[in-house]
């Protein structure tokens, strides 16, 4: 079993490290590392992992996990790179950054490949769309897959996709909180107690989604079911159309997708 070191032990990174051990790494088969020395401590206390400086984890680690925020790696990568060691591979999870930026970084040869996942993977159903980068071979990539299978959904993208996909489902949760955000509101206006709008769209939006993985059906298909002529449904579809909702989506996605670029153009 190789070992996994995790540099930027975070929120994304804690979701990683937390996965890994449920599927059954081992712990001593991992490593993060925190840039304060609180939180250094709450990950060791948490999950009985080592919590060690950069270099050290450089070091001992076989795979290099990159999970720091986009605008930090630069700097991480500046104190590794010139000492990193033949044979590891790099993987990143940061949103924007091309495997070529870290490429830049890290001496000729060291294999580097993009993943982007998602915070379901909490619950061991997250999406993580992966690429290829430099030097990243085949077995690479089934290395990379056997740390994220058991996080949820895994599939190999182009890397050219990595921004549409980052804006899509890295970002999708957030999403998808905001309209239960903002349908929880919708009952409150029509009377219902707090809770109980929050547990109806909670349920309604689980059994959404596993009618949408279960049935293979067109989510068109899915919505005309539930759409009777001169019904309640279609009144309300006439209001998201009216302000705009489709169209709010398009605009909101390409905007994270764009920002994905800016941080990418920030980076250097
Ligand atoms: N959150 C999400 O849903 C997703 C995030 N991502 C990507 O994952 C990455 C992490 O995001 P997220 O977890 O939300 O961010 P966080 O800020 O929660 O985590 C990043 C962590 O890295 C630490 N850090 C920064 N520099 C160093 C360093 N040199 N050495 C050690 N630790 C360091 C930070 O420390 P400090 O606490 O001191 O700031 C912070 O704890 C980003 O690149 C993001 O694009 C990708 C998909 C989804
Ligand atoms: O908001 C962000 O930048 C990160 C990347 C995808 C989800 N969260």
């Amino acid at each position: 079993m190789r070992t996994i070191a995790v540099f930027g032990a975070g929120k994304l990174g804690e979701v990683l490290l937390s996965g890994l051990l449920r599927a059954g790494w081992s712990a001593d088969r991992l490593l993060a590392t925190a840039r304060r020395p609180e939180r250094a401590q709450e990950l060791a206390e948490r999950y009985g992992i080592k919590v060690v400086d950069n270099e050290t984890a450089m070091l001992e680690a076989d795979v290099l996990t990159v999970a720091v925020k986009p605008q930090d790696a630069g700097a991480l990568l500046a104190d590794l790179g010139p000492k990193l060691p033949a044979g590891k591979l790099v993987v990143s999870l940061c949103a924007g950054l091309p495997t070529a930026f870290f490429a830049r970084h890290l001496p000729e040869g060291t294999p580097v490949v993009r993943v982007m996942t998602n915070t379901p993977a909490l619950v061991d159903e997250a999406m993580t769309a992966i690429s290829a980068g430099p030097h990243a071979t085949a077995e690479h990539l089934a290395l990379t897959e056997e740390m994220f299978r058991p996080l949820g959904r895994t599939i190999r993208v182009p890397e050219s996709q990595q921004d549409a996909v980052t804006a899509l489902s890295g970002s999708g949760p957030a999403y998808f909180y905001f309209l239960v955000e903002a349908m929880t509101d919708a009952g409150i206006l029509l009377g219902l107690p707090r809770q109980v709008a929050h547990d109806l769209i909670v349920q309604t939006a689980i059994g959404s989604a596993v009618m949408l993985r279960e049935s293979g059906e067109h989510p068109v298909k899915l919505r005309e079911a539930v759409t009777s002529p001169a019904g309640t449904t279609i009144n309300a579809i006439r209001e998201l159309e009216n302000h705009g909702v489709r169209a709010a989506f398009l605009a909101a996605l390409e905007a994270a997708r764009d920002r994905a670029r800016e941080l990418a153009a920030q980076s250097g």
